[in-house]
């Protein structure tokens, strides 16, 4: 029984035991299934998860973000009532419900601070009431920041306790898996905004854009822009080799910048290309190897045709400008006012010299090559242009040639680039050699202002000094002195040796005068033989003054009274000095030149080689003599001229011939001797009017006389500048022609003196006559340098004896040879001869007794008015007889 009641304990404790075994084995099998349960569903969630991150991935816009997915996935599949997401907030010592579902998103909740390694912790409950849940589970896992909190708003049985414990480990992995997912979530959105970024820039970009393939060098990639500017579209271009659009030319080229670009050296190339519209394009092309992946190559490719074109045409504009430049010779320079530093282009190198080596490189260098006279000038403009107080600059200066010559620049130069304090930091301008127009100006104001023979002052610019020593004088209270001065018998040099020998002896006359005077003294020519001295700040003392000029005036009269040694020989001059001094008075220059020429005038008057002072009596006789030559201008119009004959008659006492004498029946001052009109008639030029008058009126009474059947030979005084004219043969045949008188019976008497002024003019001008028909007579014969060579080779028909040898020849041996010899001489070159002034018997019977067979003069009658003349003509009871003739003289 025992052994039975031992059996059976046994068995039962064998039983009891089993029991246990099969009770732990099912506790076992539960514990397995729920194991596995909470595999399943952690598998689940997992999965749902990474289908859910999928397809946000892949879809535009996913329905609902990652946060929703996973906390509502918590919450079905661990069946809890709320789930969230936290971020542990340092400064407020709590959380924040980032995402939550059944929990306020936004909440902050009070904790303690999560501990560093992951794990559970358990919330206090005052952190679960303020999530508003009775129980909760919290989850974390570090690193990440985010915890999850599951909870439940109600206490749960003891059972259900378990099975939130039980999802403690799935909430773990989900929430690991979660930020796994919401890592990688995260980094494809962001590489979707890169992405994206990079398309906007790469389809928005200005420029062609091209990614190549190295390998092939195919295009994989083109932008907008590109397909543009190839004009083709990208599958097209994709076909293509890049050779398609690049000019041939260029290709060689190309294989260097493909290799430099691949092994990492970025190109910049400018080129043309040649897209699908055929149009060439110039581009500006940089390439450069993608760095992730090195067989790829970025092209960007921009069209700067428009540029270049603006570069061309400013090409262009810049060689036409260098033409002109060029053409008008003008330099260029550039100046940093900062450093001083100065460049210049190749035409300035060139005005100065050509050698780079010598060119002024600053300011200062320049400015030393710069003529001292102009120096000042130049710096003080440069000065007011660097201060800003001048804009601009125009000034001509002179420079230093690198040859050593001065040269003449026009500098044209402008201020840029102004600081604050407007001055300018750079300046640049032109420069022109303006040296040949200097040169231009500096003889035009010679030719101007000087006397091209002597190169002294002419009359202008003497009366300029004039005046200013006029002005100078009168404000100073000194004196100062005019010499005008003529150089006596300079005609007759003139004339007898040449105007070269003239033109010498007044450059000896020149050179003598200039040492004579202080520098600030004036001698000027005005022509001819006439020089004009100015002296000035004589002295301020009115008594010495006239002794100071005197001793000028007389210290140059004895210089040009010495003999002037030419190689055309030697000359003796001589020279009348008209003096006038100027002080305060209100004279103009006009008036003191006038004064000193009435001086001068005076001086010759008394005997040549003389210095005279000018009075104002001598004025007075000066003006009578301007109002008679204003009246005489006009004797003619007026009809106050008359033309007296005096018979020339021969041995018998027969009148055969006249001396037409000119008178000028004055209104007021009667009958005026041609003695005190002829000379002045000479010197103003009218001797010309009046001379054809009488011309003109002797062949009117000739043409009288032959129309009576008569026969006469009227003789004319010609006058040398009458004589000299160029129409001078022309008008006296044009009277003859006119007036239809037999040439041979008009007589021209032409003066000794006149034909010793131009021998050889004078005597072509008298052959000229002598063709006209008309004969010639020699005045005045014996009184000038006499030379029986001329009168050999002058075409003259007769001679008139001077009566200044007529009347003495009776009394006086010398005059008695003298009349002789010309009677002599003019028997022997077969020439009549007139002897002029017979007034007595005696001197009639000598002439008549050394052969003389024609006589003038007061014995054989008077010059009278034409009418008596031809009434005594008429009278032919009176020809023959001496002593009639006598009593009808005028
Ligand atoms: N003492 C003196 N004198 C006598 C005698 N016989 C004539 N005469 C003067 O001597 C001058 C002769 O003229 P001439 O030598 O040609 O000198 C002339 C001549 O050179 C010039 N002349 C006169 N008429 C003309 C003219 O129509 N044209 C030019 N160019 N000159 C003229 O004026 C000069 C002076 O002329 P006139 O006063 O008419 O003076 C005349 C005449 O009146 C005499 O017996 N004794």
């Amino acid at each position: 029984m025992d052994e039975r009641l031992n059996e059976l304990d046994y068995y039962r404790s064998q039983c009891d035991e089993l029991g246990g075994r099969v009770l732990r084995l099912q506790e076992d099998v539960t514990q397995a299934r729920r194991e596995a349960q909470r595999h399943r569903t952690l598998a689940m969630i997992v999965q749902e998860l990474y289908t859910f991150a999928h397809d946000a991935e892949c879809l535009d816009s996913p329905s609902g973000t990652l946060e929703d997915a996973f906390l509502m996935l918590m919450v079905e599949r661990l069946q809890v009532d709320c789930a969230a997401l936290l971020r542990w907030q340092p400064d407020s010592s709590g959380f924040r419900v980032e995402f939550g579902l059944g929990v306020a998103s936004g909440l902050w909740l009070p904790a303690p601070p999560p501990a560093e390694a992951g794990g559970t912790t358990e919330l206090p409950a005052t952190t679960l009431s303020a999530a508003g849940l009775a129980t909760g589970l919290w989850v974390v896992a570090p690193p990440s920041s985010l915890s999850l909190l599951l909870g439940h708003r109600q206490l749960r049985t003891p059972q259900r306790k378990r099975l939130e414990d039980g999802n403690r480990p799935i909430a773990e992995t989900a929430l690991k898996v979660y930020n796994g997912l919401l890592e990688q979530h995260q980094a494809a959105l962001a590489l979707r905004a890169s992405e994206a970024n990079y398309r906007t820039l790469f389809e928005g970009a200005q420029d062609a854009i091209l990614v190549l393939d190295s390998r092939d060098r195919s295009l994989l990639d083109a932008n907008q822009r590109a397909l543009e500017l190839l004009a083709c579209p990208l599958d097209e271009l994709r076909r293509q080799a890049p050779s398609a659009w690049l000019v041939p030319a260029d290709l060689a080229r190309w294989k260097s910048v493909w290799e430099a670009a691949l092994a990492g050296h970025p190109q910049r190339v400018e080129t043309r290309i040649r897209p699908a519209s055929g149009r060439l394009l110039w581009t500006e092309i940089n390439v450069k190897r993608i760095d992730t992946d090195r067989r790829l190559l970025l092209a960007v490719v921009r069209d700067i045709s428009a540029r270049k074109q603006s570069e061309e045409a400013l090409k262009r504009v810049q060689e036409r400008l260098d033409l002109a430049l060029e053409g008008a010779e003008v330099g260029l320079y550039d100046v940093n006012l900062e450093t001083g530093e100065l460049v210049v282009d190749e035409r300035y190198l060139r005005m100065v010299g050509g050698d780079p080596q010598l060119i002024a490189t600053t300011l200062e260098d320049w400015l030393k090559r710069i003529h001292p006279d102009d120096r000042p000038t130049v710096q003080r403009l440069r000065d007011e242009a660097l201060t800003g107080h001048r804009q601009k600059i125009e000034l001509e200066y002179r420079v230093r040639h690198q040859s050593g010559a001065w040269i003449w620049i026009l500098d044209r130069g402008k201020g840029f680039d102004w600081d604050e304090a407007g001055r300018p930091r750079r300046a640049a301008g032109t420069c022109v050699d303006i040296t040949a127009r200097k040169t231009n100006e500096a003889s035009i104001h010679r030719l101007a202002f000087y006397d091209s023979l002597t190169d002294l002052p002419n009359r202008r610019l003497f009366l300029d000094r004039l005046s200013n020593a006029h002005a100078a004088a009168r404000r100073g209270g000194y004196h100062g002195a005019v010499l005008f001065l003529d150089l006596d018998h300079f005609k007759q040099v003139n004339d007898a040796r040449g105007h070269e020998a003239g033109d010498h002896l007044l450059q000896e006359v020149a050179a003598r005068l200039t040492p004579l005077l202080r520098t600030e003294d004036t001698v000027a020519r005005f022509g001819g033989d006439e020089f004009v001295i100015l002296l000035v700040n004589l002295t301020r003392s009115a008594q010495e003054a006239p002794a100071f000029a005197r001793s000028v005036a007389e210290k140059v009269r004895q210089a040009l009274a010495s003999p002037f040694q030419l190689q055309e020989g030697e000359f003796v001059l001589g020279a009348s000095i008209g003096v006038t001094l100027f002080c305060g008075t209100e004279r103009s220059v006009h008036d003191i030149l006038r004064e000193a020429d009435t001086a001068l005038y005076q001086a010759k008057a008394s005997g040549r080689n003389s210095v005279h002072f000018f009075e104002s009596s001598m004025q007075v006789a000066v003006e009578a003599r301007f109002d008679l030559e204003g009246e005489l201008r006009h004797a003619v119009d007026r009809e106050q001229l008359r033309l007296f004959l005096q018979p020339q008659v021969d041995a018998a006492g027969h009148i055969v011939g006249a001396e037409a004498l000119l008178r000028w029946q004055h209104p007021s001052k009667g009958l005026i001797s041609p003695a005190v009109f002829i000379p002045l008639a000479e010197e103003t030029g009218l001797i010309v009017p009046v001379g054809q008058w009488v011309l003109n009126q002797a062949c009117q009474i000739l043409a009288g006389i032959a129309g009576r059947g008569q026969s006469l030979r009227i003789s004319v005084n010609v006058s040398p500048r009458q004589f000299r004219q160029a129409d001078f043969v022309a008008s006296v045949r044009e009277v003859l022609a006119r007036t239809g008188v037999a040439p041979a019976c008009l007589v021209l008497e032409i003066t000794e003196g006149l034909v010793i002024e131009d021998l050889q003019h004078t005597i072509d001008k008298m052959h000229e006559l002598k063709a006209c028909g008309v004969r010639l007579s020699l005045d005045d014969f014996g009184t000038g340098y006499s030379s029986l060579t001329y009168l050999k080779r002058m075409p003259i028909d007769e001679l008139k004896i001077d009566r200044s040898f007529v009347r003495d020849a009776p009394v006086n041996d010398n005059d008695a040879a003298l009349v002789e010899v010309m009677l002599s001489v003019s028997r022997h070159f077969h020439l009549e001869v007139v002897a002029e002034g017979v007034e007595t018997l005696d001197q009639l019977n000598f002439l008549k007794a050394h052969g003389c067979r024609c006589f003038q003069g007061y014995l054989l009658g008077r010059p009278m008015p034409a009418e008596t003349f031809l009434s005594l003509m008429d009278d032919g009871s009176d020809q023959g007889r001496l002593s009639d003739l006598q009593t009808s003289g005028a």
